[in-house]
């Protein structure tokens, strides 16, 4: 069964289209790359999704079923742009949210789930950080307790919002092996993503999107120039040998 199917899409900011007639469905196991210029409503689709903005029309189901049925198997990596890193927390606890969903918004966290959240901020090198406020923490240290919060809801299928916005690249390289790791358990990864020259390496499927779906796919069939140029618009040049040179939008 696929892990998300979305029929007729179509999401309006005070009556101003930004989806339209979105349709596609995604694959199991895949890390999938979501794609296009800014302002095409990349982050609106996972919200829209995530029921966390409305939807003028259409429909989505998670394994056939409606996001509420399914809202356990579901992990969120919102932009941190979008985040209060004010709020008075510390970074062990922000992983520990990703567990209310399995423990219960009223019973305390137990022994287990902070051991569980230990080891996920272990595993994105972050366990000396645990009781550092949020706030102390840099852009790139952020997002990796974001990813740890993610891997401690221990989710089936995962949205990311720009995982890879501002950080280095030691940090880009761990979070990639660890969407990897996803994947090789079967896991599903959407991932909104800037950078075109990463996507061939790291996504085994695309979404190219610009209000509208321009394709979607296996990488190497729709991630062609041709496709590009419809999403882009003026907006890319091709260097030799099909190279990509981005113009600054
Ligand atoms: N809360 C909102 N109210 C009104 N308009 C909004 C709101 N959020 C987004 N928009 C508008 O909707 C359009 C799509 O925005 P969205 O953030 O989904 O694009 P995006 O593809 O994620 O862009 P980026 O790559 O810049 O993050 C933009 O024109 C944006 O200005």
């Amino acid at each position: 069964m696929n892990p998300l199917m979305v029929r007729n899409l179509t999401v309006a900011y005070h009556r101003k289209p930004v989806l339209q007639e979105v349709s596609f469905s995604v694959p199991e196991g895949k890390l999938i790359g979501i794609i296009g210029p800014n302002g095409a409503g990349k982050s609106t689709l996972l919200k829209a999704i995530l029921r966390l903005v409305p939807a003028a029309s259409g429909e989505v189901l998670i394994y056939g079923k409606p996001y509420k049925a399914q809202r356990k198997l579901i992990g969120y990596v919102p932009q941190r742009g979008s985040v209060d890193w004010d709020f008075p927390t510390n970074a062990l606890d922000v992983v520990l949210m990703g567990r209310y969903g399995h423990i219960g918004w009223i019973k305390r966290p137990g022994k287990e789930d902070v051991k569980l959240a230990l080891s996920c901020l272990e595993k994105v090198g972050m366990e000396n950080y645990a009781h550092r406020q949020i706030n102390q923490l840099s852009g790139g240290q952020q997002q990796r307790v974001f990813l740890a919060r993610a891997l401690a809801q221990d989710a089936t299928i995962y949205f990311m919002d720009e995982p890879f916005a501002g950080v280095d690249a030691a940090t880009e390289k761990a979070i990639i092996s660890l969407l990897n790791e996803l994947k090789a358990q079967g896991k599903t990864v959407l991932v909104v993503h800037h950078d075109l020259h990463t996507v061939q390496e790291y996504f085994d499927w695309v979404l190219l999107l610009n209000m509208r779906v321009i394709g979607h796919g296996p990488t190497d069939e729709v991630f062609t120039v041709e496709n590009l140029q419809k999403t882009y618009g003026g907006r890319l040049t091709f260097l030799d040998q099909g190279k990509l040179l981005v113009k600054h939008e």
